[in-house]
């Protein structure tokens, strides 16, 4: 992967539109935040000062950040009718449909009928995301109707209390937080284009995000983390992963939360989750998850060049959180819809409707035969 060059199929390589929002992938540091480098803002700052950075273009002072944080845990509760709605959606439904009828729902309820409403849209939805999520699970798993709004200052914190029902440890509040922090924001990612595809045609905040939830929820995007934890599960020590893994690359697998679209080398949030693993996995009083982990890690290395990208290493550190599979990509788009959100602002400053064009590869033109003498 090293020599991987930026271009052909899947528009690579090609610029789509401009945004001052975030870079992938330029040497010196791998990811920034409208300037901010991920590794500083995840070491020196909270999930919802980087939500205001991206809404803002600024980092907050302690007023604006805690005028925000009141603002959001203002916002947390659902609306009854939403709330019916959720109870209707079975246990087995795919989690990531349930944020887009949640999201798609909430938006029939209060619909964003002017874009200066636009700032209003996107914190009520990154505020109501997590009770979505945890009011379905809770209600369709264990029969629970949770109350939606909690003590919790945090985003973070909010959701893993909402999930457990009680307050959970600083580390896990932390961990949470820094994850959020690395998902928050990633350029012209495929779930954020079709973020900017929607607005470009100026419709509203709530279609928008919907659709990236969408785009978001395939195995080659955000599934990914999910899919990462089913086969490490499957793994009973480092030399059964290695072997396993070898027999999936000769039946020609994809193997879930290893190589990336633009990176070539390495993805600058891996490091960072799995620094965090480590330290859960210490904390859980069990390492075999982790240590097999590693050993994926190197096997992809060594015999692919393939590096593990953000995905991961957060699947064994949310396992270690106790976290159920299933609400991995959820935990994404609570985080992914700040970026949304701030692409969708950014396209509607400067818009012209994204409409790209096609190379033709079909038939030439040809008459319409009747149909009775057609094969
Ligand atoms: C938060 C995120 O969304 S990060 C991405 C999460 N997705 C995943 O983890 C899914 C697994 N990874 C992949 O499918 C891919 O690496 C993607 C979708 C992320 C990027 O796709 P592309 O840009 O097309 O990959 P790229 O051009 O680097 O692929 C080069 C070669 O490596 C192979 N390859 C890339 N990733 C993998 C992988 N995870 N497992 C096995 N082979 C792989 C490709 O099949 C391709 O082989 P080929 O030339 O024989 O066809
Ligand atoms: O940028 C991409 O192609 C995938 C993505 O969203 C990410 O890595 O966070």
């Amino acid at each position: 992967m090293v020599d991987k060059k930026l271009a052909g199929a899947g528009l690579r390589g090609q610029s789509a539109g401009e945004t001052s929002l975030c870079t992938v992938g330029q040497s010196g540091s791998g990811l920034t935040y409208c300037g901010y480098d991920v590794a500083d803002l995840a070491e020196n700052a909270t999930f919802e000062e980087v939500a205001y950075l991206l809404f803002n273009a600024q980092l907050p002072n302690q007023t604006q950040l805690d005028n925000y944080i009141m603002q959001l845990t203002a916002l947390r509760d659902l609306p009854q009718a939403l709330k019916e709605v959720l109870q209707r959606i079975p246990a087995d439904a795919h989690p990531m449909d349930v944020m887009r009828t949640g999201c798609s729902f909430l938006g029939n309820l209060e619909p964003e009928v002017d874009f200066n409403d636009q700032h209003k849209a996107a914190n009520r939805l990154l505020a109501a995301f997590p009770a979505i999520m945890c009011y379905w699970y809770k209600f369709s798993h264990e029969g629970v109707e949770i109350d939606c709004v909690t003590d919790e200052a945090s985003l973070a914190g909010h959701f893993l209390k909402l999930l457990r029902g009680r307050t959970p440890s600083d580390q896990h509040r932390r961990v949470m937080d820094v994850s959020l922090i690395l998902y928050a924001e990633h350029e012209f990612n495929a779930s954020t284009f079709t973020a900017r595809v929607c607005a470009s045609t100026l419709s509203d905040m709530y279609s928008c995000i919907t659709g990236a939830i969408g785009s978001l929820r395939g195995p080659l995007h955000g599934g990914a983390n999910e899919a990462a934890m089913d086969m490490i599960q499957t793994f009973t020590s480092p030399v059964d992963a290695k072997a396993k893994m070898a027999e999936m690359l000769a039946n020609k697998e994809k193997i879930m939360g290893f190589g990336h679209a633009i990176y070539r080398e390495s993805d600058p949030r891996n490091v960072i989750i799995k620094a965090w693993s480590e330290k859960l996995a210490k904390a859980h009083g069990d390492t075999s998850l982790y240590d097999i982990s590693v050993a994926c890690e190197e096997f992809m290395w060594d015999t692919k060049k393939l590096f593990c990208n953000a995905d991961f290493f957060h699947a064994s550190a949310y396992h270690f959180m106790g976290i159920p599979t299933k609400l991995f990509t959820p935990i994404f788009v609570c985080s992914r819809l700040t970026g949304w959100a701030a692409h969708v602002m950014e396209q509607r400053s400067n818009n012209r409707i994204i409409r790209p064009s096609a190379d033709y590869t079909g038939s030439d033109l040809r008459p319409v035969t009747p149909i009775s003498t057609r094969k």
